[in-house]
């Protein structure tokens, strides 16, 4: 399966389809069970230089849930996604994966972005392979990325370059790069941002599963409340603190504004009301009140 290169493959992102509808299933058994982890983080902070971008975070994560981190522009967000990866050091309090301290490139987890960050000079295929663990023999490496690319829908475009799928299937196969170690926790920053809105929902119901699949906890950054709505099972709301927690006015930095969990089982219908209603929360919480009514 050729080398792996432990760094490249955090930079793996989501995926999305143009053209023709994603069709997943049927989903491959997994050959293994994959962890899930849990997320420990306790009062977390994060300063740069003399600016305190988050402070004061502390929540748990259960193994296999869906947790998406919705803010204002700026606010932390990335910030507290690349703390957990361990891919910036430097935050105060503790975080923990699996009980133990997160460590620099966490192994234990997998990171996606907005854009694939595929290689180019490599197949699909190959770029999928990155992702592997190096313990893997070349058969067990094989067989993995032939179930992720399955899973991913993209098995018979395994053997083209980036250049020659679209901009959607690159991040299909940058998620199956990512899933390709069985990442205890998958991270996700904005993975379907960059999509139109058709190709976003699809994407939004491959997550699903991959979810479903793979059981993996799952920790999704996002700007969009509907998708937040849509995939998690809480969602965080970084922000200053409530009025109330901080009766001496809010500190610098954002914090854990709101956690709301999310009511029913998915895939949820968009319009009912408990959906709306907590729709029209969040975007209070976000300073957009026009909008939700
Ligand atoms: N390495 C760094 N050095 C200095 N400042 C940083 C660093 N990383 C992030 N910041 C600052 O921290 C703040 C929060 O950034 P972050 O990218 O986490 O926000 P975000 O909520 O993800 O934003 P967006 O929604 O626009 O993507 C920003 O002001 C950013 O400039």
């Amino acid at each position: 399966m050729g080398s792996s290169a432990p760094t490249l493959d955090r930079d793996a992102a989501v995926f999305a389809e143009h053209s023709a509808p994603v069709a997943p299933s049927p989903l491959p058994a997994p050959t293994a069970s994959p962890p899930s982890l849990t997320v420990d983080l306790v009062h977390v902070g994060r300063t740069f230089g003399e600016r305190t971008v988050l402070r004061d975070v502390t929540l748990q994560i259960r193994p296999g849930e869906v947790i998406a981190v919705l803010g204002s522009s700026g606010c932390g967000k990335s910030t507290l996604l690349r703390q957990v990866g361990g891919l910036d050091t430097g935050h105060e309090g503790e975080i923990l994966i699996g009980g133990e301290p997160v460590r620099r490139y966490d192994e234990r987890t997998a990171v996606g972005f907005q854009e694939p960050r595929l290689l180019p000079w490599r197949s699909i295929r190959k770029n999928v392979a990155l992702g592997l663990p190096r313990s893997l023999s070349k058969l067990e490496g094989r067989e993995r990325v032939d179930e992720l690319l399955q899973l991913v829908g993209l098995s018979d475009r395994a053997h083209l370059r980036p250049r020659e799928i679209s901009g959607g299937m690159a991040q299909r196969a940058s998620l199956a790069r990512a899933l390709a170690r069985r990442p205890g926790v998958l991270l996700l920053d904005e993975p379907f941002g960059a999509l139109d809105a058709l190709t976003r929902l699809k994407m939004q119901d491959l997550l699903l599963d991959v979810h479903a699949q793979t059981g993996t906890t799952v920790l999704l950054v996002t700007h969009d409340v509907d998708e937040a709505l849509q995939l998690a099972d809480r969602i965080l709301l970084l922000g200053p603190a409530e009025p109330a927690q901080e009766p001496g006015g809010a500190p610098e930095g954002a914090t854990i504004s709101r956690l709301l969990t999310v009511p029913g089982r998915r895939p949820r219908a968009r319009s009912s009301a408990e959906v709306t209603a907590l729709r029209e929360d969040l975007l209070s919480g976000l300073g957009v009140e026009a909008h939700s009514r």
